[in-house]
């Protein structure tokens, strides 16, 4: 078996006196995507934010997160990053008073050469865009340009956070082609609630539920048994033959 990019190890994160994980463990596959699901409020984000080493001021996490072998828990999120860790969040967090361009010249690194020939490949639009404000660019462009700023370097794994959150169906599908794109070269943890998306892009699937790993195996076992998606996630997994839900379509909010 080939040697996991990330192995979370007994991983248990407090905030504000809440015990949100409880001795979390999983590992996440050197190519392809890794999709970590759950519930509503499980603590997926948390999982996300305790790896970039963003756990909050009055929060304390504990346990071991090792990315190829080395420990980075408790390492600044500058370090982490410069170490190879993307980091897509939830909220997107464009500067919105600034243009594309800017954006992107931001997420620049010193010493090394920002591959704006790859990522203007990918989203063109970045490109066409780069003197309009971010603020003002609707809510798929500024996922991708999240997205493409995170590219300008060199990644050894990509955490993204429900990229498709309140997009619309035809843009769904566009993020969900990057990421396909994207994830042939670096690996990705990815959190997501659109099973469609979970469907066309995951390979392996990992649920959180009551602060633990409630499951982990292969993504298309898991979407295959309807029964263990509802009880695990609350919602349906579409058909079982593998017909996937129109991209776009939120299962979790029907
Ligand atoms: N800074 C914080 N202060 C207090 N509670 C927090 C904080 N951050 C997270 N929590 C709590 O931890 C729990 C897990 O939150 P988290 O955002 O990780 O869940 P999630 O699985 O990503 O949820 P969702 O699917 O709704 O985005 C929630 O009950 C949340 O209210």
């Amino acid at each position: 078996m080939t040697a996991p990019v990330l192995s979370v190890e007994d991983l248990s994160v407090r905030i504000a006196g809440l015990h949100i994980l409880q001795g979390v463990s999983f590992t996440v596959a050197p190519t392809g995507v890794t999709v970590l699901l759950g519930r509503n409020g499980v603590g997926k984000t948390t999982t996300l934010r305790a790896i970039v080493g963003l756990t909050p001021r009055n929060g304390e996490a504990s346990g071991s997160i090792r990315m190829d072998g080395g420990d980075l828990l408790g390492r600044p999120t500058h370090r982490l990053v410069r170490a190879g860790l993307g980091y897509v969040p939830e909220d997107r967090d464009v500067f919105a008073g600034l243009t594309v361009a800017e954006n992107l010249r931001l997420a620049e690194r010193r010493g090394t050469t920002p591959a704006y020939d790859k990522v203007f490949a990918l989203f063109p639009e970045l490109d066409r865009r780069g003197r309009q404000r971010a603020g003002s660019l609707s809510g798929g462009q500024q996922q991708m340009l999240a997205i493409g700023r995170v590219l300008l370097n060199d990644n050894r794994l990509l955490l993204v956070d429900e990229p498709t959150k309140g997009l619309a169906p035809k843009v769904v599908t566009e993020v969900a082609e990057v990421l396909e794109r994207v994830a042939e070269s670096v690996p990705v943890l990815l959190v997501e609630q659109n099973l469609a998306v979970v469907r066309r892009l995951a390979r392996d699937a990992v649920v959180l539920a009551a602060g633990r790993v409630a499951w982990a195996g292969a993504a298309a076992e898991l979407l295959a048994e309807a029964e263990l998606t509802r009880s695990l996630l609350g919602v349906g997994s579409g058909d079982h033959h593998g017909t996937p839900t129109p991209a776009g379509v939120r299962k979790d909010e029907s």
